[in-house]
């Protein structure tokens, strides 16, 4: 492996970097900027990638990943992090990054945001830079809109483009299975497709907030919501198709993560989650029934 060469010794930081889901997504406005004002409740998920950070003497960033079809170089979002880091601290050594990949790719679940996530977390433990997780989610703004959050961890509202964050109670231990459809779905493409003059899909992340902090599992379910889903779904009808079957064999509550594709169905009992994950397996290959991950990790 070319970039371990000249690493400092075998002192090496592992970082768990977890995927996230949607439980809302309210745009509120497009912007002058481009992007949208959005309104969304996100929470942390037990799927996660793994990064091993390894010091080098020499000042280089490098990294190597368990799939080949990641680019390793300055697009990815982990390089990005790594770089923004030691510019932003005047750091003269390097890094040889490994990611082992496990959250599935343009999925909806901001996979390339919690690698950045975690390399911020990492490397600021690494070099002992001292920023507290306000410091660490502003930085990791400038990566990616998801970052922030990916940074905080657990429950929280995300505002403005996805980068002002308020932490919130975890939601009632439940069930999570996935099913993420053979296509990867643009987010810029998704939010670009959105009609928001013609718009009149109600808000969902108050009640969302109200349901949570009764710690109200129904109600959570009920509250679910994500204006993405229709440009999605008119884009890939795979996506629909996932949901009604999701539904059909018991899900307490059904939606698409972000833009997609990935759909989530939410199931308090575990006969159910098991009802749910096999009914899907003859139809995705993409399946996984994980838990929410609780409280943020601050
Ligand atoms: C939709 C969401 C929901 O959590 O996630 P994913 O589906 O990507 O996981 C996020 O809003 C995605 O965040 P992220 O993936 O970090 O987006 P960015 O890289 O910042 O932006 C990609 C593109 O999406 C559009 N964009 C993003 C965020 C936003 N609030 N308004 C936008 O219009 C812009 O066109 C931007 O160029
Ligand atoms: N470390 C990374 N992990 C995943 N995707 C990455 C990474 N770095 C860059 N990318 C790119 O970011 C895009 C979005 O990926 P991802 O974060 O997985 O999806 P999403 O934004 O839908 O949650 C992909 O096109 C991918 O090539």
């Amino acid at each position: 492996m070319e970039g371990k060469k000249d690493l400092v010794n075998d002192a090496c930081l592992m970082v768990k970097a977890p995927a996230k889901i949607n439980l809302t997504l309210d745009v509120l406005a497009k912007r002058p900027d481009g992007y949208h004002e959005i309104e969304m409740v996100m929470t942390t998920i037990d799927l996660a990638d793994r990064l091993t950070i390894y010091p080098r003497e020499e000042d280089k960033i490098t990294l190597d990943c368990t799939v080949s079809y990641l680019p390793l170089d300055d697009r990815n979002h982990v390089y990005q992090a790594a770089r923004l880091v030691k510019e932003r601290f005047g750091i003269k050594s390097g890094v040889h990054i490994h990611i082992d990949k496990q959250i599935p790719i343009a999925a909806g679940l901001a996979g390339g945001s919690s690698d950045a996530a975690a390399t911020i977390k990492g490397l600021n433990r690494l070099w002992d830079l001292g920023m507290n997780v306000e410091e660490m989610a502003e930085l990791g703004s400038h990566v990616g809109s998801d970052v922030s959050f990916c940074v905080y961890g657990g429950t929280a509202l995300a505002r403005g483009r996805g980068e002002k964050i308020e932490p919130l109670p975890s939601p009632p231990s439940c069930w999570v299975i996935l099913a993420k459809p053979p296509i990867g779905v643009s987010t810029g493409e998704v939010y670009g497709a959105l009609r928001i003059d013609e718009w009149k899909e109600e808000r969902k992340s108050a009640e969302m907030i109200a349901a949570i902090q009764r710690s109200d599992f129904g109600g959570v379910c009920r509250a679910l919501g994500n204006h993405l889903e229709s440009v999605t779904l008119e884009m890939h009808p795979q996506v629909r198709q996932i949901k009604e079957r999701m539904l059909r064999f018991g899900a307490d509550g059904v939606l698409m993560s972000g833009s997609g594709p990935t759909v989530f169905a939410l199931a308090e009992r575990e006969s159910r989650m098991n009802r749910i994950y096999n009914g899907l397996r003859g139809f995705c290959k993409e399946v996984y029934a994980v838990r929410i991950l609780g409280e943020n990790n601050r």
